[in-house]
């Protein structure tokens, strides 16, 4: 096994599990429910935020039991390091949004730049409304603007970087099934 396979290994051993399988289902089951009640009637066209909201997209579409489009959008500020710099579009949002009732799906609320950036580039497009989904929100003081928040939260997550459910570690462990925070950090 190369090193970088073994140091990967380790950093899933010695990590901390926040919230196991069943724990993050459960809370994707309650958010279907809420986004099921808001947005049954309005069409929605939904987008994922690759590549972190793609388990988070995957485990809640199938849940929400109305008439939806689904798209992606592909933004990035980590580049598969633990702090963030500025937002790149990699995919800009293909369809017309004009009129439409958007909801973005991403994996984590953190400081917040990359959904408020991303919801910025929606409402100039003159959409009917955009509503925003995340699996977790990080609980620091470091948003973008106090209180920001999004209309849809899954878990409250402690100030510590975090992997597993889409979310990654140095480009790893999106595939880890639950909620980990990395040993130190
Ligand atoms: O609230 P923020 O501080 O802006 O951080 C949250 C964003 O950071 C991660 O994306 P990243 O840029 O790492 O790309 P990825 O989805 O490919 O991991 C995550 O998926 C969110 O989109
Ligand atoms: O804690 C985090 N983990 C993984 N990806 C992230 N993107 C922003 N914050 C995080």
């Amino acid at each position: 096994m190369s090193h970088n396979m073994e140091n990967m290994q380790q950093v899933f051993q010695e990590a901390d599990c926040l919230f196991d399988e069943a724990q993050v289902d459960q809370a994707i089951e309650r958010l279907a429910q809420e986004i099921t009640a808001q947005l049954k009637d309005s069409n929605p066209l939904v987008y994922c935020v690759m590549t972190g909201g793609v388990v988070f997209a995957g485990k809640l579409l199938p849940k929400l039991r109305f008439p939806l489009e689904v798209s992606y959008i592909h933004a990035t500020r980590y580049n598969n390091q633990t702090s963030g710099g500025g937002l790149k579009w990699k995919v800009e949002p293909a369809e017309t949004l004009e009129g439409r009732t958007i909801l973005i799906l991403d994996d984590i609320l953190d400081e917040g730049t990359t959904l408020h950036a991303i919801c910025d580039y929606c409402e100039g497009k003159q959409p009917e409304k955009v509503y925003t989904a995340v699996l977790v929100d990080k609980q620091h003081e470091r948003k973008v603007y106090p209180g920001q928040k999004c209309n849809f939260t899954g878990l409250e997550v402690a100030d510590r970087y975090i992997f597993g459910y889409g979310m990654d570690y140095k480009g790893y462990w999106r595939n880890a099934p639950g909620i980990y925070a990395v040993k130190g950090l």
